[in-house]
C-alpha cells in the first residue's frame, strides 16, 4: 500500500510518500520562518495556506513518476494537536485530495507519529518513546490499546521553552539549533531542576535562564546549562520509565531529538544500563510528512479509516486519546506501572520481606543486610559532574530530613541511623515484613490515608506513596522512600500523591473501590476537604482517563 502524508501542525508545511512494500519514503517539506522572534500564529497559516498545495503538487508528480498514473490508496493527515488555523488548512486540502483520487482519509495523531516512526525505522517491539518535540513532551508507552503518558512536562514542551529563551535574547525561531551552536564551549553554571516522578517541568528554569543572561552570565554558559539541566531531566524520566517498565528498548522522537548532546545523554543512559537506544535520523525527528504517511499506512491497513464528515481537526489532541488498532495487546509494556507520575522511582524501595538482597533501580542501590537497609544514590556518567553530584548530595539529605520529619508528625517511618552526604548512601533500619501491596486490607490503606494527611499538615509531601512504598508488619504501617519528597503546602502536590496512592491500588487490586473509599475515608478523619476536591479535579484531566 502507498500512503500520501500531510503534515502541518505549526511550521512545516509537508508531503510525502510512503511504500509500506518496499519501505521507501520520500517527503517535500518548505518550512515556515519567522523573520524575528517566535511563530506568530497568522503568519504560519498564511505560510501553510501557500506551501501545502505546492508540496502535495510535488509529491504528488514524484510518486506518478515512480509509481505511474494511480500511485496512492489513500491519503493521512495530522489531526492534531497543533496550531487551529494551521490544522484547519491541512484538513482541508486532505479531506480534498481523498476524494479527488477517490482513496480513504486517514486522520493521524502527530504526537504518535512522532512516537511510532522511531518504532518503525528501529524494529524494536514494544519501546518506551521519548518525545521531546517543540510544543509538548512526554514518555509513552503502549498498554491495552492506548498509548499511556507515563510522564510529561507540567508546563511548557522542551522545544517551546529553550525558544522562549532564545526570543528572550533576540534570536530569531527556532531556538533549539542556535543554542546547541552557542553551548559549545559554555561553562557550567546552575539552573533549577525539576523532577516529579516521572513529570517535569521547565517553567523556573526558563525564568532562571533569563535572569542569568539579564545579570550578565555569558550566553554560551547559559546555553550550556541549559542543555546540561533540561537534557538531564529527560533522560533520567526515561530511565525512570525504563526501570518500571522493565522494557529495555527507548526510542526517540520530535524535533528537539535533533540534538546532539540530548541523544549522547540518553545513549549513555541506555548503554549504562544495558538497554537498547534508537534515535531516527534529524528528517524523521522535526516535523515532517514521512511519519504521517508510515502511520497512515499502518493505520489503513487495520482499516483505521475515517469519513470526511467526521474528520474534523483537534488542536488539544491527546496521544492517550488515540486507540491503538494497528498493534496487539500482546505487546504491552508492564502492567504495573498506571498512566501516573511516580511509583517506586528508586525500583523498588527496600523491597520484599525474606531474604538480604540487593535492588537496583532508576536511581539508587539498596541493600538489605540483617537489619539493616543501605540506600546508595549512584553516579550517573550521562549527568555533568557538578549537576551529578548536587542531586545526589540534596536527595539523600531531603530523603533522611523527611523520614525524620514525618515521624515527628506521628508518621512510622524507618529511623535513620547514619546518612554519607559524600557518598550519598543512607542506613537506615529495616522495617515491615511485607509490602502493602501483599498486604491489602481496608484497615491499613485507612491508615495510609490518616499519615497522608498529617504529612500533608506538616507541608510534607511523600511524592512516591504506592503500595510498594508501605511496609506492613502486623497492624503498623510504615512509609518508605521518601527520595522524591518534597516541602509543600500547596493543594496541587497533595492531591497529586493522594492521585499516585489510588493508581497503584488501582494497579495492585481487582477490586479497588473499597480500598479507594476507605484510603479517602482515612484521610477525611485527619485532612483537608479541599485536597480531595483537587483530586477529583486531577481525575477528569485529559491524561488520567
Ligand atoms: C504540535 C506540533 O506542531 C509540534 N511540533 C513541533 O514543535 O516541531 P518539532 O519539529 O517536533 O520540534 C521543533 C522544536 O525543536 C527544536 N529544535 C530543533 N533543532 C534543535 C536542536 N538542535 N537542539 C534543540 N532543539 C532543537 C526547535 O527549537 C523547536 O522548538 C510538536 O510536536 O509538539
Ligand atoms: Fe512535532
Amino acid at each position: 500500500m502507498r500512503v500520501l502524508g500531510i503534515e502541518g501542525t505549526a511550521w512545516c508545511a509537508s508531503a510525502a510518500v510512503f511504500d509500506d512494500a518496499g519501505g521507501d519514503v520520500f517527503v517535500e517539506s518548505d518550512a515556515y520562518e519567522p523573520d524575528s522572534g517566535g511563530i506568530h500564529p497568522r503568519e504560519a497559516a498564511e505560510h501553510m495556506g501557500e506551501a501545502i498545495p505546492q508540496v502535495i503538487a510535488r509529491t504528488l508528480a514524484r510518486a506518478r513518476e515512480e509509481y505511474g498514473p494511480d500511485p496512492i490508496d489513500a491519503v493521512a493527515f495530522s489531526r492534531g494537536p497543533g496550531l487551529g488555523p494551521c490544522l484547519r488548512i491541512v484538513g482541508t486540502a486532505a479531506r480534498a485530495l481523498s476524494r479527488t483520487l477517490e482513496v480513504p482519509l486517514v486522520g493521524v495523531n502527530h504526537m504518535v507519529a512522532h512516537l511510532e516512526i522511531g518504532r518503525h525505522l528501529s524494529g524494536f517491539d514494544s519501546p518506551v518513546c521519548l518525545n521531546a518535540s517543540g510544543a509538548n513532551a512526554h514518555l509513552l508507552g503502549y498498554r491495552d490499546g492506548r498509548y499511556r503518558v507515563l510522564g510529561e512536562t507540567m508546563d511548557t514542551g522542551v522545544g517551546n521553552a529553550l525558544d522562549k529563551f532564545t526570543r528572550h535574547v533576540g534570536w530569531s525561531h527556532p531556538g533549539g539549533p542556535k543554542i546547541e551552536a552557542h553551548a559549545e564551549g559554555g561553562d557550567y553554571v546552575e539552573l533549577p531542576y525539576v523532577v516529579k516522578g516521572m513529570d517535569f517541568s521547565f517553567s523556573g528554569i526558563m525564568s532562571a535562564a533569563k535572569a542569568a543572561y539579564d545579570d550578565g552570565v555569558p550566553v554560551e554558559d547559559v546555553c550550556n546549562s541549559l542543555q546540561e539541566h533540561t537534557f538531564a531531566m529527560l533522560t533520567e524520566v526515561a530511565e525512570r520509565a525504563l526501570s518500571l517498565t522493565g522494557t529495555d528498548e527507548l526510542v526517540l522522537g520530535g524535533g528537539v531529538g535533533q540534538n546532539d548532546r540530548l541523544r549522547g545523554m540518553l545513549g549513555e543512559m541506555c548503554a549504562a544500563r544495558g538497554a537498547e537506544f534508537y534515535a531516527p535520523e534529524p528528517r524523521f525527528l522535526r516535523d515532517n510528512a514521512g511519519m504521517i504517511a508510515v502511520l497512515g499506512a499502518k493505520m489503513a491497513a487495520a482499516g483505521d479509516v475515517v469519513a470526511v464528515a467526521e474528520s474534523a481537526i483537534d488542536p488539544d489532541f491527546r496521544p492517550d486519546e488515540v486507540p491503538v488498532t494497528w498493534r496487539d495487546d500482546g505487546e504491552s509494556v508492564s502492567r504495573s506501572v498506571g498512566p501516573v507520575s511516580g511509583s517506586t522511582a528508586d525500583g523498588g524501595g527496600t523491597g520484599d520481606a525474606g531474604d538480604d538482597a540487593d535492588l537496583r533501580g532508576a536511581e539508587a542501590v539498596v541493600e538489605i543486610s540483617g537489619e539493616a537497609v543501605t540506600k546508595r544514590r549512584l553516579p550517573k556518567g550521562y549527568r555533568h559532574p557538578e549537576l551529578d553530584a548536587s542531586l545526589r548530595r540534596d536527595r539523600t539529605v531531603t530523603e533522611a530530613r523527611l523520614l525524620a520529619d514525618a515521624r515527628k508528625q506521628g508518621v512510622p517511618t524507618p529511623l535513620v541511623w547514619d546518612v554519607d552526604v559524600t557518598e550519598a548512601t543512607i542506613r537506615m533500619q529495616r522495617v515491615g515484613e511485607r509490602d502493602l501491596a501483599a498486604a491489602l486490607t481496608d484497615e491499613h490503606v485507612r491508615t495510609v490515608g490518616g499519615y497522608l494527611a498529617r504529612l500533608h499538615a506538616a507541608d510534607v509531601v511523600h511524592g512516591d506513596p504506592t503500595t510498594r512504598n508501605v511496609r506492613i508488619d502486623g497492624d503498623r504501617v510504615f512509609l518508605v522512600d521518601f527520595g522524591l519528597g518534597y516541602g509543600s503546602g500547596h493543594v496541587e502536590d497533595h492531591a497529586m500523591d493522594l492521585h499516585v496512592f489510588e493508581q497503584s491500588l488501582e494497579g495492585t487490586a481487582a477490586e479497588p473501590e473499597a480500598l479507594v473509599a476507605a484510603f479517602e475515608g482515612g484521610y477525611a478523619a485527619v485532612g483537608e476537604e479541599t485536597v480531595l476536591e483537587r483530586l477529583r479535579g486531577i481525575e477528569g484531566r485529559g491524561r488520567y482517563q
